[in-house]
């Protein structure tokens, strides 16, 4: 909230008036607004939901003694009175349960507890545990419906069961539609109550139907069975010539029960009964997908597992479409005949069911960094307004009004000059009144955009920190529908500043070292893995520091992206950067492919399209998950590789948002050298950190002022064109530890999420000679040899590989006499016949 202070509209104002209209205030707003206040509402309101309970239990006893007392009225409670009543909780709890039930509302005057308890718990804890209005609704509809029918049920009773307002309602509705009505009445009110509350789930028993998929089938159903199976080893490499099994299933040990089920839906398929759904798409976790050869792709390995799924009567079937210049009649038509036998799926798909038990971190894992409640020192107000007017006023700059906003760090002053003073006038004084200010970290905004004004900030002494966990926990993040939320701090009126990466839709952070980027870039990490399942989002990570991002090597099963081959998935080595950027690229261009065939144009519609099942997994479509590409230490890349670094993230800035993958990229060094001008074309989002000079402040945000920030996640954010000053949330390393280690605990996939294989046309030149071939040579020639498809955009496809690759590992098969020579636009003639006769023919070749 923002507090603001006015001061009077004199043309010259008299510091002296101003300072008790100010304090006073302040008192009063901190009074209401104080969290002791809330504290002892809280604490009150759960005394008086414990004084109702006892009172009523109470009541409930003794009733019949107390009757006659309580008749007398209010005056009980008189000293004079000498009334005594048994009531656990004396006379007033025998006066005010008497109110309750016998004037009121019966047995249902319990609901009342529970009203001044849900108030009470709200106020103490300081947050909305649960929601008040929701319980004043089912209040008010329960205390009616549960007094009439205590009232009706009970009949004559002695004890007021429903109360005199239930007793009236029922008596009311008997005399109009009876007793048997009444009771109709109140049967469906009660069922549609407890319906309304409670939404209970009515299952009718289904007859067992095949599941989805056959991974559906053998999968682990629960926890206890998901515990019991064995976990999936991380790679999964078949041996030379053995045929690969789309189901590794076997390997786990099966529920007998849910085999025995299978089984009958074998059975009850053999017996014609109706067909399960075949192009589910499979989800791939859990079993290691099956690898055909290692650098098989996960597109492959989707479209191999729900092809798995129809039992294979389609064995052979190319798991991808061929491009349409090197068109393959004969897959087509058996493509085709697939098609006619499949019925139509309806149910959406859902990816998140890929780890359906995943559970989203706790925001118990985060802590409060001290209070949230912004310190205000009324008397550091007054002195830092009564120095702006006197300084202001030796310039000869009169004010007309100035009021103060307090931020977590600084405060913001806004002054609204007298009439006649030049805005332009206090701009070119900005240095000289900074200067006369004698404060560190002053930055002067003439005027502030859009409002006329001008803006001085000045740094509190009592400086708030800004956790995490309160920007998490705000209805901003948790109720948005944002596809990448990221919360990145407070703003100076403390409002919550949480954006979308996808709108930003890249991200430049500079900083000099020890102001908070590492602080900033886990901030961003930790919103990402709170709002996103493992199935929607990826994470390149680059830390050519090697130790900010190590952090994260725990969740490298269920977020982390990495090369086929590589050990590690955090990036640290120039070399492999360049290999994964150009990967990333690869992954790019291949994902614009897939839009493409798909006819859509970015990857909301793409994943849409696939949910609705509009898209055949088995054509190489699957879902795609959000990439971000997190690079901690741009400028080291920059100094050691240059363009090779450059080129590809200029790329993929400028291209890559349409297909979800977005950059994060930060660096301690903000000079023109390292934020080039094509860097910075791309990166309409940046933050700057405190740095040490205009001029780096320039280069980052193009503007000065990111050197006057204090420091410790004090920061400027250039989004959409506007300049925001923030206080970036605080995340401590033991914090992000334990998130990632909560994630890691889990089931994840089997291994990391694969980017393309690039491989360095350079070292490629080098390698064409037969004798020294292409590391993929041999799957590429059992890849050719089990598909007999000779084509170069299948092996692209399939093998994730870059058209120059793919290209020259096909010239290398034709100089092995394993495909013909290039027919234009049709598929080479494949030479070699079977997988043994590959085989042999490579076996001479290696001797
Ligand atoms: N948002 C924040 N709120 C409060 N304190 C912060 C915040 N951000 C950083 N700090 C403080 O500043 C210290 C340095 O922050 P951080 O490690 O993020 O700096 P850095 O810019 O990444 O430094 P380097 O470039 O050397 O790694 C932290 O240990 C913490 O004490």
């Amino acid at each position: 909230m923002a507090n603001r202070l006015k001061s009077g509209k004199s043309k010259t104002p008299d510091t002296d008036k101003l300072k008790p209209e100010k304090e006073e205030q302040v008192t009063v707003k901190q009074l209401v607004k104080d969290e002791r206040t809330h504290k002892i509402a809280g604490t009150m309101a759960l005394l008086a939901s414990l004084f109702l309970f006892i009172a009523f239990t109470s009541y409930l006893f003794t009733w019949r003694e107390d009757q006659d007392k309580v008749f007398k009225g209010a005056s009980i409670l008189m000293p004079s009175a000498g009334v005594k009543t048994t009531n656990l909780l004396g006379n007033i709890g025998a006066y005010i349960s008497h109110q309750f039930f016998y004037n009121g509302f019966g047995l249902a005057s319990f609901l009342f507890c529970t009203l001044f308890f849900v108030m009470g718990a709200n106020a103490l804890f300081g947050k909305k545990i649960f929601s008040v209005w929701r319980n004043v609704r089912y209040l008010i509809v329960g205390v009616v419906f549960f007094s009439v029918a205590c009232a009706f049920v009970s009949g004559n009773s002695q004890f007021a069961w429903g109360g005199a307002v239930g007793t009236m309602i029922s008596d009311w509705l008997v005399s109009l539609i009876g007793k048997i009505g009444t009771a109709a009445l109140l049967l469906v009110g009660g069922l549609a109550y407890v319906i309304w509350r409670f939404n209970p789930v009515f299952k009718v028993p289904t007859i067992p139907r095949k599941p989805a998929s056959l991974e559906e089938a053998v999968l682990p159903v629960n926890e206890e069975e998901q515990e019991a199976a064995p976990k999936p080893k991380k790679t999964n490499k078949l041996k030379k010539g053995e045929q690969p099994s789309p189901l590794l299933a076997p390997k786990l040990e099966i529920d007998e029960d849910l085999l025995e089920d299978m089984q009958l839906v074998e059975r009850a398929e053999e017996q014609d009964e109706p067909p399960f759904e075949p192009n589910t798409p499979a989800p791939p976790v859990v079993i290691p997908p099956p690898v055909v050869t290692p650098s098989l792709n996960k597109k492959q390995e989707k479209a191999q597992q729900a092809a798995a799924s129809l039992e294979l009567e389609i064995k052979s079937m190319p798991e991808e479409p061929i491009s349409a210049d090197e068109e393959v009649e004969p897959a087509e038509e058996e493509e085709e005949s697939i098609e006619e036998k499949k019925p139509i799926i309806t149910t959406p798909y859902e990816p998140t069911l890929d780890l359906k038990d995943y559970q989203y971190p706790s925001l118990e894992l985060l802590e409060q960094h001290g209070s949230e409640k912004i310190i205000q020192d009324a008397a550091e107000l007054e002195t830092n307004k009564n120095q702006i007017i006197t300084t202001l006023k030796n310039y000869d700059i009169d004010i007309q009004k100035i009021s103060a906003t307090v931020g977590p760090t600084v405060t913001l002053y806004e002054i609204v000059p007298a009439a006649g003073v030049r805005i332009s006038r206090i701009k070119n004084l900005e240095d000289d009144i900074a200067l006369s200010l004698a404060a560190l970290g002053i930055r002067i905004i003439a005027p502030i955009p859009g409002k006329g004004t001008i803006g001085i900030e000045v740094p509190n002494v009592k400086k708030t920190v800004v956790s995490m966990k309160t920007l998490l926990a705000s209805e901003k993040f948790q109720a948005n529908n944002f596809s990448l939320p990221v919360a990145i701090g407070k703003k100076i009126d403390n409002e919550n500043f949480i954006v979308d990466l996808t709108t930003m839709p890249h991200l430049l952070m500079a900083g000099a070292t020890g102001q908070g980027k590492s602080v900033g870039l886990n901030a961003i990490l930790v919103s990402l893995l709170y709002k996103k399942h493992p199935s929607q989002l990826k994470l390149v990570l680059v830390d050519p520091k090697k130790v900010e991002l190590t952090l994260y090597r725990t969740i490298e099963n269920h977020f982390l992206a990495k090369l086929p081959g590589e050990e590690e998935a955090i990036i640290t080595d120039t070399k492999k950067v360049i290999h994964t950027l150009n990967a990333l690229c690869i992954e790019m261009d291949n994902r614009y492919d897939l839009l493409k065939e798909a006819g859509t144009r970015n990857i909301r519609e793409y994943n849409e399209k696939f949910v609705k099942r509009r898209l055949n997994p088995e054509k190489g479509h699957q879902f795609l998950p959000f990439i971000v590409l997190v690079v901690d230490e741009f400028a080291d890349l920059i100094m050691t590789a240059g363009k090779e670094v450059e080129m590809p993230i200029a790329r993929l800035a400028q291209l890559a948002r349409a297909v979800g993958i977005h950059l994060i990229i930060a660096t301690q060094r903000p000079s023109v050298n390292i934020i080039t001008g094509t860097i910075k074309a791309n990166f309409p989002a940046r933050i700057a950190f405190k740095v040490s000079s205009k001029i780096d402040s320039r280069t980052i945000l193009d503007i000065g002022g990111a050197e006057q920030l204090i420091g410790k996640g004090d920061m400027l954010i250039s989004y959409n064109g506007e300049l925001t000053r923030l206080q970036c949330a605080f995340v401590d390393t033991p914090e992000v530890e334990s998130v990632c280690d909560n994630i890691g605990a889990q089931n994840g996939y089997p291994q990391a999420f694969m980017l393309p294989e690039y491989v360095d046309e350079k070292e490629l030149e080098k390698d064409f000679d037969i004798g020294d071939r292409d590391s993929l040579f041999e799957d590429a020639a059992r890849m050719i040899v089990t598909s007999q498809i000779g084509s170069t955009s299948l092996l692209q496809r399939r093998m994730k590989l870059g058209y120059n690759r793919a290209g020259r590992l096909m010239d290398q098969l034709e100089a092995a006499g394993i495909v013909g020579p290039s027919q234009g636009s049709k598929a080479r003639d494949v030479l070699i016949r079977t997988e043994m006769d590959l085989e042999q023919h490579l076996a001479n070749f290696n001797t």
